[in-house]
């Protein structure tokens, strides 16, 4: 159905919404169901955590939000936007107006600097860098990393390459974070630190941020964590400390 758009109750339609999303990989007796009936709501403005055991399909589930692959069954809804509706061409300007992502393998190009690898985004999109240089300028400051501006990513710690990877998922004011295990090779120093960056961006943007992890501390910096298991959302914790989603976690794994 086009233009199929569901309201919340201030009347702004939800950042992100699934319907009855199905992810089956492979055909017969090899297919795997790596989400089966996911329906969930992503209001506007939450940090919400998507986590689970190994397998149970968050990896799948944050792939499809991003619209970087497509469910075999169900709806995914982006502000209003049913994405089934759309072209490739429109998805891929979807992601680039409204997407910001951050995957903990950096997927930093070696050969630009950090400055560069900021701008990217920038420049794939056809747009002036000029127009946002101060913009670059404020991020680098916000990373803390003003004065490695020039280095290459094998000149920079993992740390400083993540941080260079949340500046240019932020570059062009996205709407949506999506994050896959953003703190997964960072000290907990380090962890903790990506994720008050990111939640001061999301609250000064009004950015909606959806992050995989399998940090019961890094779950516990996010308003909602979901739980998944076996593809299915199985639980769910409002404003999670890491106690209570460690618990949360043992029931799962002695359930599965
Ligand atoms: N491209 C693919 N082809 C076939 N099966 C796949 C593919 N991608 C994922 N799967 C399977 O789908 C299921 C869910 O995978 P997914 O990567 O989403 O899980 P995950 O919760 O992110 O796991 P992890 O925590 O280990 O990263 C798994 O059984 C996985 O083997």
């Amino acid at each position: 159905m086009h233009g199929y758009t569901r309201l919340v109750e201030n009347g702004v339609p939800n950042a992100v919404e699934t319907v009855g999303l199905r992810k089956v990989y492979g055909e017969g007796s090899t297919a795997v169901r790596a989400l089966d009936d996911v329906s969930l709501a992503f209001p506007n403005g939450e940090f919400a955590a998507i986590m689970g055991p190994s397998g149970s399909g968050k990896s799948t589930l944050l792939h499809i939000l991003g619209a970087l692959d497509k469910p075999s069954e169900g709806r995914v809804i982006v502000g209003g936007t049913e994405l089934s509706g759309l072209s490739d061409r429109e998805l891929t300007l979807l992601r680039r107006r409204r997407m910001g992502f951050v995957f903990q393998f950096f997927n930093l190009i070696p050969t630009l600097s950090a400055e560069e690898n900021v701008l990217l985004p920038v420049l794939i999109s056809g747009k002036k860098p000029g127009k946002y240089a101060r913009r670059v300028d404020e991020l680098l400051d916000l990373v803390g990393l003003t004065g490695r501006r020039d280095h290459r990513p094998d000149e920079l710690s993992g740390g400083e390459q993540q941080r260079v990877a949340i500046a240019r998922a932020l570059i062009r004011f996205p709407d949506i974070i999506l994050a896959d295990e953003p703190t997964g090779n960072l000290d907990s120093r380090t962890g903790a630190e990506v994720l008050v960056l990111l939640k001061e961006s999301a609250a000064r943007y009004d950015q909606t941020i959806l992050m995989v992890t399998h940090d019961p501390r890094a779950a516990s910096a996010s308003d909602r964590a979901v739980f998944l298991s076996d593809g299915r959302v199985v639980d769910e914790a409002r404003d999670p400390n890491p106690d209570d989603i460690l618990e949360r976690i043992r029931t799962l794994e002695s359930l599965g």
